[in-house]
């Protein structure tokens, strides 16, 4: 994908309807400082998930006659905190980091008092990387992730020197550098510091004009973070760095995808409609017949989670929830629950059907029968679990699967979870840097034997 600037929340709240500024997030990253983005009680928040951290780096594993206990209670710890850190990123600060690149900007200090757990906690919870005081070599150290996980930051170019930079790339990938006159050889300078390919620098901004944006952006390893944006700001920021559209109304081609990748439809963008999509965090296009952007209806209909720009940097992607329920409309009349190519297949189609079974089932339904009996449920999903575990050629594996696929779906719908909800938790899974031992649970497997046992 091609990059498009991204907002630094310094003073402001990350998701703030109220002032416009919906889904800055939406544009695939952001950075917050989590002392100054948002209200006190927010603050405490996230010092208590520090004070968490604290606590479990305090646990001493150094004593032979209780490390077997200490080491739980680590665990135990660990669990809490990155619990909390979920919390705080999901409902406090309310960035969904399944779908967006989220940094979070950490204190040298809690680094070091939390021997670095701070840092693998807020990875865990889903931020894609954290970042440091760029002349903090101590805490950059302290950090102990991939160095591809950990952003240096430097507060203005002249602290950017050529030597500070060198030693804290040992540490990190990406160098981030606050530019205080928007100077363009001060751009120069620093890019030609970062020599290897795949390292980059963010330029930190503060309102500048979307041609310096677009300028910046162009030169590759470079990107943009610009600070406590507007939607206007962003969206025409945006705009400049993509590639002027071909078309001679001058609107580019936007792919309307849901979370789970299935295209729903093609529509058409414009500033103006990126820029209220943005502040309002609702799949809004263009209208090609008459340029203007499309009804209120539609912000009900889509809730906007990120949008990304082609490699060729000339179409959009909508990544979107459409709201369930056939009478919603979007914007051209079209229900809203099935895809412009009409019914789905596939994976969507069999989760349609089950969730219309929930409502009203045909006689003789078998999903009916699993809806109404959890027992009968629970034993097939063990069941086909264990065939699948033993299913040995190709056609039986993907039948197995099938079933598996099936049955577990049955059980998602009936907790009232979407394809898309695990979706969103497998991708959040992605940013986790520690790793658990994983060994099967003895308890769980004499309940699935007794459960194939009795069959
Ligand atoms: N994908 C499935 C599906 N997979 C398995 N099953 C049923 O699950 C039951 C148990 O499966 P088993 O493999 O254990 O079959 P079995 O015959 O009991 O045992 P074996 O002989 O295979 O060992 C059978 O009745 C299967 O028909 C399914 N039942 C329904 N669906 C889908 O769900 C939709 C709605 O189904 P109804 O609710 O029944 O209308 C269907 O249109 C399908 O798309």
């Amino acid at each position: 994908m091609s990059n498009l600037p991204f907002p630094i929340f310094v003073q402001n709240k990350p998701v703030d309807p109220d002032n416009k500024r919906a889904a800055l997030a939406a544009v695939g990253q952001c950075r917050f400082y989590p002392s100054t983005c948002s209200n006190p009680s927010d603050y405490a928040e996230f010092q208590d998930i520090c004070a968490k951290n604290k606590e479990q780096a305090l646990v001493d594993t150094d004593t032979p006659e209780t490390k077997d206990e200490s080491k739980k209670l680590k665990k135990k710890y660990m669990k809490q905190g990155v619990a909390m850190a979920s919390k705080y990123l999901r409902q406090t600060l309310q960035l969904d980091v399944s779908i967006i690149s989220v940094q979070v900007v950490l204190e040298g200090k809690h680094i070091l008092e939390t021997d670095g757990c701070l840092v693998a906690c807020m990875l865990d919870a889903g931020c894609a990387a954290i970042v440091v005081d760029g002349l903090n070599l101590a805490a950059l150290d302290a950090a102990k992730v991939p160095r591809e996980r950990i952003v240096a930051h430097f507060s203005s170019s002249e602290a950017a020197t050529s030597d500070a930079i060198q030693a804290a790339l040992s540490f990190a990938s990406c160098i981030s550098v606050e530019l205080s006159n928007n100077s363009l050889e001060t751009v120069d300078s620093t890019l030609s510091l970062v020599t290897e390919q795949s390292d980059t620098v963010d330029f930190q901004l503060t309102a500048p004009s979307s041609d310096i944006v677009a300028q910046i952006i162009s030169q590759s390893k470079a990107s943009v973070g610009l600070v406590d944006p507007s939607a206007d700001l962003l969206g025409s920021s945006c705009i400049a760095c993509m590639k002027q559209s071909d078309r001679q109304d001058g609107l580019y081609a936007t792919v309307v995808c849901t979370r789970a990748s299935e295209a729903l439809g093609l529509e058409y963008s414009s500033k103006d409609s990126i820029i209220i999509a943005l502040e309002s965090g609702a799949g809004i296009y263009c209208s090609r017949s008459d340029g203007t952007t499309t009804s209120s209806e539609n912000k009900a209909a889509q809730t906007l989670h990120r949008l990304d720009l082609d490699f060729h940097g000339d179409a959009l992607r909508f990544t979107v929830t459409q709201s369930s329920g056939d009478d919603a409309k979007n914007g051209n009349g079209k229900p809203s629950t099935v895809t412009a190519w009409g019914t789905p297949t596939g994976i969507r189609h069999l989760e349609d059907t089950l969730k219309d079974r929930l409502q009203s089932a045909p006689e003789g339904s078998y999903t009916k029968r699993l809806f109404d009996d959890p027992d009968l449920l629970r034993d097939k999903l063990v069941e086909e679990a264990q065939e699948l575990a033993e299913a040995e050629d190709f056609d039986e594996v993907a039948g197995e699967l099938a079933d598996v696929m099936y049955f577990a779906l049955a059980r998602a719908t009936k907790a009232g979870v979407k394809m898309e909800d695990a979706v969103a938790e497998l991708d959040r899974r992605t940013r986790k840097v520690t790793r658990r031992k994983g060994d099967s649970k003895a308890f769980r497997i004499a309940a699935g034997n007794a459960i194939l046992g009795k069959k």
